[in-house]
Protein backbone atom coordinates (compact mmCIF):
# COMPACT_ATOMS: atom_id res chain seq x y z
CA UNK A 1 0.00 0.00 0.00
CA UNK A 2 1.13 3.49 -1.22
CA UNK A 3 1.38 6.03 1.47
CA UNK A 4 -1.35 8.84 0.88
CA UNK A 5 1.62 11.28 0.71
CA UNK A 6 2.93 9.42 -2.26
CA UNK A 7 -0.74 8.78 -4.04
CA UNK A 8 -0.41 10.89 -6.65
CA UNK A 9 3.32 11.04 -7.30
CA UNK A 10 3.88 9.39 -11.38
CA UNK A 11 4.88 5.98 -10.73
CA UNK A 12 8.16 6.28 -13.44
CA UNK A 13 10.09 8.99 -14.47
CA UNK A 14 9.27 11.04 -17.39
CA UNK A 15 5.33 9.72 -16.76
CA UNK A 16 2.52 12.12 -16.62
CA UNK A 17 1.03 13.46 -13.54
CA UNK A 18 -2.11 11.64 -12.17
CA UNK A 19 -5.19 13.14 -12.41
CA UNK A 20 -6.81 14.00 -8.91
CA UNK A 21 -10.27 14.14 -10.14
CA UNK A 22 -11.50 11.71 -12.95
CA UNK A 23 -13.19 13.58 -15.96
CA UNK A 24 -16.80 12.37 -16.12
CA UNK A 25 -17.59 13.03 -19.87
CA UNK A 26 -20.89 10.84 -20.54
CA UNK A 27 -20.44 7.35 -20.91
CA UNK A 28 -23.86 5.78 -21.13
CA UNK A 29 -22.66 2.73 -23.27
CA UNK A 30 -19.47 1.31 -23.94
CA UNK A 31 -19.93 0.22 -27.26
CA UNK A 32 -18.00 -3.03 -28.02
CA UNK A 33 -16.36 -4.06 -31.57
CA UNK A 34 -13.86 -6.27 -32.90
CA UNK A 35 -11.32 -4.28 -34.39
CA UNK A 36 -10.55 -7.17 -36.24
CA UNK A 37 -13.66 -7.78 -37.85
CA UNK A 38 -13.82 -5.83 -41.11
CA UNK A 39 -18.11 -5.41 -40.60
CA UNK A 40 -17.48 -4.06 -37.61
CA UNK A 41 -14.56 -1.34 -38.42
CA UNK A 42 -16.59 -0.24 -41.47
CA UNK A 43 -19.22 1.20 -38.81
CA UNK A 44 -16.72 2.61 -36.43
CA UNK A 45 -17.14 6.57 -37.93
CA UNK A 46 -21.26 6.45 -38.24
CA UNK A 47 -21.01 4.77 -34.75
CA UNK A 48 -18.53 7.31 -33.63
CA UNK A 49 -21.52 9.75 -34.24
CA UNK A 50 -24.14 7.86 -31.67
CA UNK A 51 -21.87 6.47 -28.82
CA UNK A 52 -20.63 7.93 -25.82
CA UNK A 53 -17.70 5.30 -25.86
CA UNK A 54 -16.16 2.80 -28.60
CA UNK A 55 -14.57 0.30 -27.14
CA UNK A 56 -11.70 -1.86 -29.05
CA UNK A 57 -12.25 -5.30 -27.48
CA UNK A 58 -9.16 -7.76 -27.95
CA UNK A 59 -10.22 -10.62 -25.15
CA UNK A 60 -12.96 -12.53 -25.05
CA UNK A 61 -15.05 -12.57 -28.34
CA UNK A 62 -11.82 -12.53 -29.99
CA UNK A 63 -10.86 -15.75 -31.24
CA UNK A 64 -7.39 -16.70 -30.41
CA UNK A 65 -5.91 -16.41 -34.19
CA UNK A 66 -7.70 -13.68 -34.24
CA UNK A 67 -5.73 -11.18 -31.59
CA UNK A 68 -3.15 -9.59 -33.20
CA UNK A 69 -5.68 -8.55 -35.93
CA UNK A 70 -7.77 -7.05 -33.60
CA UNK A 71 -4.70 -5.18 -31.96
CA UNK A 72 -2.54 -4.03 -34.97
CA UNK A 73 -7.16 -2.92 -36.05
CA UNK A 74 -7.22 -1.36 -33.43
CA UNK A 75 -4.08 0.73 -33.79
CA UNK A 76 -4.91 1.32 -37.64
CA UNK A 77 -8.56 2.59 -36.88
CA UNK A 78 -7.17 5.03 -33.75
CA UNK A 79 -4.75 6.14 -36.02
CA UNK A 80 -7.28 6.75 -39.13
CA UNK A 81 -10.69 8.23 -37.68
CA UNK A 82 -11.95 11.34 -36.17
CA UNK A 83 -13.48 10.13 -33.41
CA UNK A 84 -14.62 13.58 -32.49
CA UNK A 85 -15.99 13.72 -28.92
CA UNK A 86 -16.68 10.02 -28.87
CA UNK A 87 -13.96 8.49 -26.21
CA UNK A 88 -11.98 5.65 -27.32
CA UNK A 89 -11.14 2.68 -25.03
CA UNK A 90 -9.82 -0.65 -25.46
CA UNK A 91 -10.33 -3.88 -23.37
CA UNK A 92 -6.67 -5.81 -23.66
CA UNK A 93 -6.64 -9.25 -22.43
CA UNK A 94 -6.76 -10.70 -19.12
CA UNK A 95 -3.26 -10.67 -17.45
CA UNK A 96 -2.61 -13.71 -16.89
CA UNK A 97 -2.83 -14.34 -20.78
CA UNK A 98 -0.06 -14.55 -23.43
CA UNK A 99 -1.52 -11.33 -25.29
CA UNK A 100 -1.35 -8.63 -22.63
CA UNK A 101 2.02 -7.75 -22.48
CA UNK A 102 2.06 -6.86 -26.54
CA UNK A 103 -1.16 -5.41 -26.34
CA UNK A 104 -0.20 -2.78 -23.90
CA UNK A 105 3.16 -2.29 -25.71
CA UNK A 106 1.48 -1.84 -28.69
CA UNK A 107 -1.81 0.45 -27.31
CA UNK A 108 0.22 2.59 -25.54
CA UNK A 109 3.13 3.01 -28.02
CA UNK A 110 1.43 3.56 -30.88
CA UNK A 111 -1.91 5.45 -29.95
CA UNK A 112 -1.37 5.77 -26.52
CA UNK A 113 -2.16 9.95 -26.95
CA UNK A 114 -5.44 8.77 -28.83
CA UNK A 115 -7.14 6.10 -26.34
CA UNK A 116 -8.88 7.81 -23.16
CA UNK A 117 -9.52 4.46 -20.54
CA UNK A 118 -8.07 0.35 -20.73
CA UNK A 119 -10.28 -1.66 -19.87
CA UNK A 120 -8.85 -4.74 -17.71
CA UNK A 121 -10.68 -7.91 -17.25
CA UNK A 122 -10.66 -10.14 -14.44
CA UNK A 123 -9.17 -8.06 -12.01
CA UNK A 124 -8.93 -9.74 -8.87
CA UNK A 125 -7.54 -7.50 -6.19
CA UNK A 126 -5.54 -4.26 -5.68
CA UNK A 127 -2.03 -5.71 -6.62
CA UNK A 128 -3.36 -6.60 -10.59
CA UNK A 129 -4.27 -2.71 -10.82
CA UNK A 130 -0.55 -1.61 -8.90
CA UNK A 131 1.55 -4.09 -12.04
CA UNK A 132 -0.89 -2.08 -14.80
CA UNK A 133 -0.59 1.27 -12.88
CA UNK A 134 3.64 1.03 -12.95
CA UNK A 135 3.44 -0.76 -16.40
CA UNK A 136 1.53 2.09 -17.83
CA UNK A 137 3.67 4.80 -16.27
CA UNK A 138 7.26 3.29 -17.82
CA UNK A 139 5.42 3.39 -21.17
CA UNK A 140 3.66 6.62 -21.12
CA UNK A 141 6.99 8.01 -20.27
CA UNK A 142 8.65 5.94 -22.76
CA UNK A 143 5.98 7.29 -25.28
CA UNK A 144 6.14 10.56 -24.36
CA UNK A 145 2.53 11.03 -23.55
CA UNK A 146 1.61 14.22 -21.90
CA UNK A 147 -1.86 12.94 -20.38
CA UNK A 148 -2.10 9.70 -18.11
CA UNK A 149 -4.12 6.79 -19.27
CA UNK A 150 -7.02 5.84 -16.81
CA UNK A 151 -8.47 2.16 -15.68
CA UNK A 152 -11.24 0.58 -15.98
CA UNK A 153 -12.00 -3.16 -13.89
CA UNK A 154 -14.10 -5.18 -14.63
CA UNK A 155 -15.47 -7.27 -11.90
CA UNK A 156 -16.11 -10.73 -12.94
CA UNK A 157 -13.90 -13.03 -10.51
CA UNK A 158 -15.25 -13.88 -6.89
CA UNK A 159 -12.35 -12.72 -5.30
CA UNK A 160 -12.65 -9.34 -7.12
CA UNK A 161 -15.97 -8.81 -5.35
CA UNK A 162 -14.34 -9.23 -2.44
CA UNK A 163 -11.88 -6.80 -3.13
CA UNK A 164 -14.01 -4.27 -4.94
CA UNK A 165 -13.46 -1.35 -2.43
CA UNK A 166 -9.31 -1.76 -2.64
CA UNK A 167 -9.72 -2.20 -5.70
CA UNK A 168 -11.97 1.28 -6.74
CA UNK A 169 -9.38 2.98 -4.66
CA UNK A 170 -5.80 1.35 -5.99
CA UNK A 171 -4.99 4.28 -7.93
CA UNK A 172 -5.45 7.41 -9.16
CA UNK A 173 -5.77 6.16 -12.83
CA UNK A 174 -9.03 4.18 -11.71
CA UNK A 175 -11.73 5.17 -13.64
CA UNK A 176 -14.49 3.25 -12.85
CA UNK A 177 -15.74 -0.16 -12.92
CA UNK A 178 -18.17 -2.69 -15.16
CA UNK A 179 -20.44 -6.34 -13.26
CA UNK A 180 -18.95 -8.95 -15.41
CA UNK A 181 -22.06 -11.04 -15.15
CA UNK A 182 -20.39 -14.15 -17.21
CA UNK A 183 -17.03 -14.54 -15.69
CA UNK A 184 -18.31 -13.71 -12.06
CA UNK A 185 -21.43 -16.42 -12.77
CA UNK A 186 -18.55 -18.73 -13.67
CA UNK A 187 -16.10 -17.99 -10.79
CA UNK A 188 -18.79 -18.45 -8.66
CA UNK A 189 -20.08 -21.62 -9.68
CA UNK A 190 -23.57 -19.70 -10.11
CA UNK A 191 -25.57 -22.27 -11.87
CA UNK A 192 -26.72 -19.44 -14.50
CA UNK A 193 -25.61 -19.98 -18.52
CA UNK A 194 -26.91 -16.21 -19.21
CA UNK A 195 -25.18 -13.92 -20.10
CA UNK A 196 -26.87 -11.05 -17.14
CA UNK A 197 -29.99 -10.61 -16.75
CA UNK A 198 -32.62 -12.61 -14.28
CA UNK A 199 -33.40 -16.03 -13.77
CA UNK A 200 -36.90 -17.53 -13.91
CA UNK A 201 -35.87 -20.08 -11.13
CA UNK A 202 -34.03 -17.45 -8.85
CA UNK A 203 -37.64 -16.04 -6.91
CA UNK A 204 -39.83 -15.83 -4.24
CA UNK A 205 -43.10 -16.73 -3.75
CA UNK A 206 -46.11 -15.60 -1.72
CA UNK A 207 -47.81 -17.96 1.36
CA UNK A 208 -49.89 -20.60 0.83
CA UNK A 209 -53.70 -19.63 0.90
CA UNK A 210 -55.48 -22.86 1.84
CA UNK A 211 -54.12 -26.59 1.98
CA UNK A 212 -53.36 -26.93 -0.82
CA UNK A 213 -49.17 -25.38 -1.74
CA UNK A 214 -49.53 -24.65 -5.55
CA UNK A 215 -52.86 -22.61 -5.48
CA UNK A 216 -52.68 -18.84 -5.88
CA UNK A 217 -49.53 -18.06 -5.25
CA UNK A 218 -47.78 -15.68 -7.38
CA UNK A 219 -43.79 -15.92 -7.60
CA UNK A 220 -41.88 -12.78 -7.98
CA UNK A 221 -38.31 -13.38 -10.28
CA UNK A 222 -36.04 -11.58 -8.63
CA UNK A 223 -32.34 -9.64 -9.65
CA UNK A 224 -29.39 -12.28 -9.65
CA UNK A 225 -27.06 -9.19 -9.88
CA UNK A 226 -28.57 -6.58 -7.04
CA UNK A 227 -25.77 -7.63 -4.50
CA UNK A 228 -23.32 -7.43 -6.80
CA UNK A 229 -24.33 -4.34 -8.62
CA UNK A 230 -25.10 -2.57 -4.97
CA UNK A 231 -21.97 -3.44 -3.80
CA UNK A 232 -19.57 -2.14 -6.90
CA UNK A 233 -21.98 1.24 -6.51
CA UNK A 234 -20.39 1.66 -3.20
CA UNK A 235 -17.23 0.97 -3.93
CA UNK A 236 -16.95 3.44 -7.07
CA UNK A 237 -19.23 5.84 -5.07
CA UNK A 238 -16.86 5.87 -1.87
CA UNK A 239 -13.75 6.53 -4.29
CA UNK A 240 -14.90 8.75 -6.99
CA UNK A 241 -14.58 6.44 -9.30
CA UNK A 242 -17.82 5.20 -11.85
CA UNK A 243 -19.95 2.04 -12.15
CA UNK A 244 -21.29 0.36 -14.67
CA UNK A 245 -23.62 -2.38 -15.88
CA UNK A 246 -22.04 -4.82 -18.39
CA UNK A 247 -23.25 -7.22 -20.96
CA UNK A 248 -26.63 -8.46 -21.32
CA UNK A 249 -26.26 -11.26 -24.06
CA UNK A 250 -29.91 -11.96 -25.48
CA UNK A 251 -29.49 -9.45 -27.74
CA UNK A 252 -33.15 -10.18 -29.09
CA UNK A 253 -34.74 -9.01 -25.63
CA UNK A 254 -34.71 -5.64 -25.94
CA UNK A 255 -37.74 -5.50 -23.08
CA UNK A 256 -35.39 -7.39 -20.62
CA UNK A 257 -32.20 -5.87 -21.18
CA UNK A 258 -33.76 -1.95 -20.61
CA UNK A 259 -35.06 -3.68 -17.72
CA UNK A 260 -31.48 -4.67 -16.65
CA UNK A 261 -29.97 -1.54 -17.40
CA UNK A 262 -32.47 0.65 -15.82
CA UNK A 263 -32.41 -1.54 -12.35
CA UNK A 264 -28.51 -0.68 -12.47
CA UNK A 265 -29.53 3.28 -13.19
CA UNK A 266 -31.25 3.27 -10.16
CA UNK A 267 -28.54 1.64 -8.44
CA UNK A 268 -26.46 4.38 -9.21
CA UNK A 269 -24.44 2.99 -12.45
CA UNK A 270 -23.77 5.67 -15.26
CA UNK A 271 -24.02 3.14 -18.27
CA UNK A 272 -23.76 -0.11 -19.55
CA UNK A 273 -21.97 -2.23 -22.51
CA UNK A 274 -23.51 -2.19 -25.90
CA UNK A 275 -22.46 -5.45 -27.55
CA UNK A 276 -24.63 -4.91 -30.97
CA UNK A 277 -26.06 -1.64 -32.31
CA UNK A 278 -29.55 -2.61 -31.08
CA UNK A 279 -28.36 -1.98 -27.76
CA UNK A 280 -26.80 1.49 -28.00
CA UNK A 281 -30.58 3.48 -28.27
CA UNK A 282 -31.28 1.56 -25.20
CA UNK A 283 -28.41 2.56 -23.19
CA UNK A 284 -28.87 5.94 -23.90
CA UNK A 285 -32.38 6.34 -23.18
CA UNK A 286 -32.27 4.31 -19.70
CA UNK A 287 -28.93 6.24 -18.62
CA UNK A 288 -30.29 9.75 -19.79
CA UNK A 289 -32.73 11.04 -16.78
CA UNK A 290 -36.53 11.03 -17.92
CA UNK A 291 -37.83 14.09 -19.14
CA UNK A 292 -40.58 14.15 -16.25
CA UNK A 293 -37.54 13.28 -13.38
CA UNK A 294 -35.45 16.18 -14.48
CA UNK A 295 -38.46 18.73 -14.19
CA UNK A 296 -39.24 17.65 -11.27
CA UNK A 297 -35.80 17.79 -9.74
CA UNK A 298 -35.43 21.51 -11.59
CA UNK A 299 -38.63 22.15 -9.88
CA UNK A 300 -37.57 20.98 -6.00
CA UNK A 301 -33.86 22.87 -6.34
CA UNK A 302 -35.67 25.83 -7.77
CA UNK A 303 -38.34 25.51 -4.36
CA UNK A 304 -35.60 24.76 -1.66
CA UNK A 305 -33.64 27.96 -2.64
CA UNK A 306 -30.33 27.91 -0.70
CA UNK A 307 -31.03 23.58 -0.20
CA UNK A 308 -31.89 24.48 3.64
CA UNK A 309 -35.16 23.92 5.56
CA UNK A 310 -38.31 21.84 4.54
CA UNK A 311 -41.26 22.54 1.71
CA UNK A 312 -44.04 20.73 1.21
CA UNK A 313 -44.49 20.01 -2.98
CA UNK A 314 -47.42 18.39 -4.16
CA UNK A 315 -47.99 16.69 -0.90
CA UNK A 316 -44.44 15.28 -0.93
CA UNK A 317 -41.81 16.49 1.74
CA UNK A 318 -38.64 18.36 0.35
CA UNK A 319 -35.03 19.35 2.62
CA UNK A 320 -31.66 18.92 2.86
CA UNK A 321 -31.17 15.33 1.66
CA UNK A 322 -34.15 15.14 -0.99
CA UNK A 323 -32.45 18.57 -2.93
CA UNK A 324 -29.34 16.64 -3.32
CA UNK A 325 -30.94 14.26 -4.54
CA UNK A 326 -32.74 16.17 -7.06
CA UNK A 327 -29.00 17.68 -7.88
CA UNK A 328 -27.34 14.58 -9.27
CA UNK A 329 -30.20 14.38 -11.45
CA UNK A 330 -30.61 17.50 -12.49
CA UNK A 331 -26.49 18.45 -13.17
CA UNK A 332 -26.45 14.89 -14.99
CA UNK A 333 -29.18 16.16 -17.06
CA UNK A 334 -27.58 19.38 -17.87
CA UNK A 335 -24.45 17.51 -18.71
CA UNK A 336 -26.01 15.67 -20.80
CA UNK A 337 -28.16 18.69 -22.58
CA UNK A 338 -25.27 20.22 -22.85
CA UNK A 339 -24.27 18.22 -25.74
CA UNK A 340 -27.59 17.58 -27.21
CA UNK A 341 -30.36 19.53 -28.18
CA UNK A 342 -32.51 17.26 -28.79
CA UNK A 343 -32.59 16.37 -25.02
CA UNK A 344 -32.00 19.69 -24.15
CA UNK A 345 -35.47 20.71 -25.87
CA UNK A 346 -36.96 17.72 -24.10
CA UNK A 347 -35.82 18.59 -20.66
CA UNK A 348 -36.64 22.35 -21.03
CA UNK A 349 -40.81 21.18 -22.44
CA UNK A 350 -40.79 19.23 -19.66
CA UNK A 351 -40.01 22.06 -17.12
CA UNK A 352 -42.62 24.55 -19.35
CA UNK A 353 -45.12 21.80 -18.65
CA UNK A 354 -44.96 21.54 -15.32
CA UNK A 355 -45.01 25.26 -14.35
CA UNK A 356 -47.98 25.67 -16.72
C1 LIG B 1 -20.12 -12.17 -22.18
C2 LIG B 1 -18.88 -11.60 -21.74
C3 LIG B 1 -18.29 -10.52 -22.60
O1 LIG B 1 -17.10 -10.39 -22.57
S1 LIG B 1 -19.32 -9.51 -23.53
C4 LIG B 1 -18.19 -8.59 -24.50
C5 LIG B 1 -17.58 -9.36 -25.61
N1 LIG B 1 -18.51 -9.63 -26.70
C6 LIG B 1 -18.60 -8.81 -27.73
O2 LIG B 1 -17.87 -7.83 -27.83
C7 LIG B 1 -19.63 -9.16 -28.75
C8 LIG B 1 -19.80 -8.03 -29.75
N2 LIG B 1 -20.89 -8.33 -30.64
C9 LIG B 1 -20.80 -9.25 -31.60
O3 LIG B 1 -19.80 -9.91 -31.77
C10 LIG B 1 -22.00 -9.38 -32.50
O4 LIG B 1 -22.91 -8.35 -32.26
C11 LIG B 1 -22.77 -10.73 -32.35
C12 LIG B 1 -23.38 -10.86 -30.96
C13 LIG B 1 -21.86 -11.92 -32.63
C14 LIG B 1 -23.90 -10.73 -33.37
O5 LIG B 1 -23.34 -10.43 -34.62
P1 LIG B 1 -24.14 -10.71 -35.97
O6 LIG B 1 -24.63 -12.11 -35.98
O7 LIG B 1 -23.30 -10.26 -37.09
O8 LIG B 1 -25.40 -9.76 -35.77
P2 LIG B 1 -26.29 -9.07 -36.86
O9 LIG B 1 -26.39 -9.92 -38.09
O10 LIG B 1 -27.57 -8.69 -36.22
O11 LIG B 1 -25.48 -7.74 -37.22
C15 LIG B 1 -26.00 -6.76 -38.07
C16 LIG B 1 -24.85 -5.92 -38.58
O12 LIG B 1 -24.28 -5.22 -37.46
C17 LIG B 1 -22.89 -5.55 -37.36
N3 LIG B 1 -22.57 -5.64 -35.94
C18 LIG B 1 -22.96 -6.56 -35.05
N4 LIG B 1 -22.49 -6.29 -33.84
C19 LIG B 1 -21.75 -5.16 -33.96
C20 LIG B 1 -21.00 -4.39 -33.05
N5 LIG B 1 -20.87 -4.76 -31.76
N6 LIG B 1 -20.40 -3.28 -33.50
C21 LIG B 1 -20.49 -2.91 -34.79
N7 LIG B 1 -21.19 -3.63 -35.71
C22 LIG B 1 -21.82 -4.73 -35.30
C23 LIG B 1 -22.70 -6.86 -38.07
O13 LIG B 1 -21.40 -7.01 -38.52
C24 LIG B 1 -23.71 -6.72 -39.19
O14 LIG B 1 -23.11 -5.95 -40.20
P3 LIG B 1 -23.60 -6.02 -41.75
O15 LIG B 1 -24.99 -5.47 -41.77
O16 LIG B 1 -23.54 -7.48 -42.15
O17 LIG B 1 -22.62 -5.16 -42.49
O1 LIG C 1 -16.71 -9.69 -19.51
C1 LIG C 1 -17.84 -9.73 -19.13
C2 LIG C 1 -18.44 -10.84 -18.52
O2 LIG C 1 -19.65 -10.77 -18.22
O3 LIG C 1 -17.73 -11.85 -18.31
MG1 LIG D 1 -15.66 -11.49 -18.93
Amino acid sequence: MRSPKDFFAPLAVGAPEPLRQIPVPPSRMIHFFDPGNEKMAAKVPDLAKKVDVLLGNLEDAVRADRKVAARNGLVSIAKATDLGKTQLWTRVNSLDSPWVLDDLITLVTEIGDKLDVIMVPKVEGAQDIHYVDRLLAQLEARAGLTKPLLVHAILETASGVANVEEIAGASPRMQGISLGPADLAASRRMKTTRVGGGHPGYLVRTDPVGEDLNEGRTTYQQDLWHYTVARMVDACAANGILPYYGPFGDIRDVVACEDQFRNAFLLGCVGAWSLHPVQIDIAKKVFSPSPEDVAWARRVIAAMGDGTGAVMIDGKMQDDASVKQCRVVAELADALAADDPELAAAYDAAGKETSA
